[in-house]
């Protein structure tokens, strides 16, 4: 049997979309199927897979890991998800869509998409090991967990092969680790192991997490633009007056098919 797909990137983290309007084409989609999917050599290869389901009068996305894990939240995936809804399904802007962590908004400005990811939560600082250095990170949830750790230089998170060690009791279900970098002022570079995915190109809600530790350490008024330079490209976020946490960059569709995978 073959199935319709998608493939589009944010800033180089990449999905597979799978149209699955009622729900009943994928079923319970199984970790086996995500991880053929997303195989880069015998699949169609991407970061994780992003199902699209209707719910509630909107659209729900189903985010999964490469390993066929599932998240919270995937902050380039639901920038690539609003314009996969835009472009097939008929959805204009602004939208809201139904995910694991609560309904988000997006909007889109040329060829940006925001997605408003609401508000962060701030823990205590903690630590994480990197082949068998540990450093001290600063814990943000965006719905999804991240340890945000201050480098001198991106190097220093070597080849990041290796998932970062961490607390277990601190994160009970794994964590996405970003390393980074001062460029500037409001200016920053990281680089991401994503809890699921190994190394990525990019994390949107890494880059959030990221931008709220830097403002938080910068005492940055709220409403300051952050930039965030990733491996595949350039995100921007603003941390509000009101807690949300406004994340903006570029969302692509690049191909389309049927899969028998
Ligand atoms: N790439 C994503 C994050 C995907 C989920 C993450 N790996 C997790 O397990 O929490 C993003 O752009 O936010």
């Amino acid at each position: 049997m073959s199935y319709p797909f998608l493939k589009g990137h944010g800033t180089e983290n990449d999905f597979v979309v799978l149209p699955d309007a009622d729900g009943n084409v994928h079923g319970e989609l199984s970790e086996d199927r995500v991880r053929a999917l997303c195989d880069r050599r015998a699949g169609i290869g991407g970061d994780g897979v992003l199902r699209a389901v209707r719910r509630d009068g909107g659209w729900f996305m189903d985010y999964r890991n490469s390993d066929g894990s599932v998240s919270e939240m995937c902050g380039n995936g639901i920038r690539v998800f609003a314009r996969y809804l835009h472009e097939r399904e008929g959805e204009p802007f602004p939208m809201k869509i139904h995910t694991r962590d609560g309904i988000k908004v997006l909007d889109r400005t040329g060829d940006d998409f925001t997605a408003d990811m609401g508000a962060p939560e701030v823990f205590a600082a903690t630590e994480v090991t990197v082949t068998g250095r540990s450093y001290p990170a600063a814990h943000v949830s965006m719905g999804n967990p991240h340890a945000v750790v201050f480098v001198d230089n991106l190097a220093e998170a070597g080849s990041l092969d290796e998932e970062p060690e961490h607390d277990d009791s601190v994160y009970p279900d794994g964590v996405n680790v970003e390393f980074v970098v001062r460029r500037g002022e409001h200016h920053v570079a990281m680089r991401v192991h994503e809890r699921g995915s190994g190394e990525t190109r990019s994390c949107g809600t890494g880059a959030c997490a990221v931008a709220v530790a830097t403002s938080l350490v910068d005492e940055a008024p709220r409403g300051t633009p952050y930039r965030i330079d990733v491996p595949g490209g350039t995100l921007t976020v603003v941390w509000t007056e009101d807690d949300r946490v406004l994340l903006t960059g570029p969302a692509v569709l690049v191909a389309e098919g049927l899969t028998d995978l």
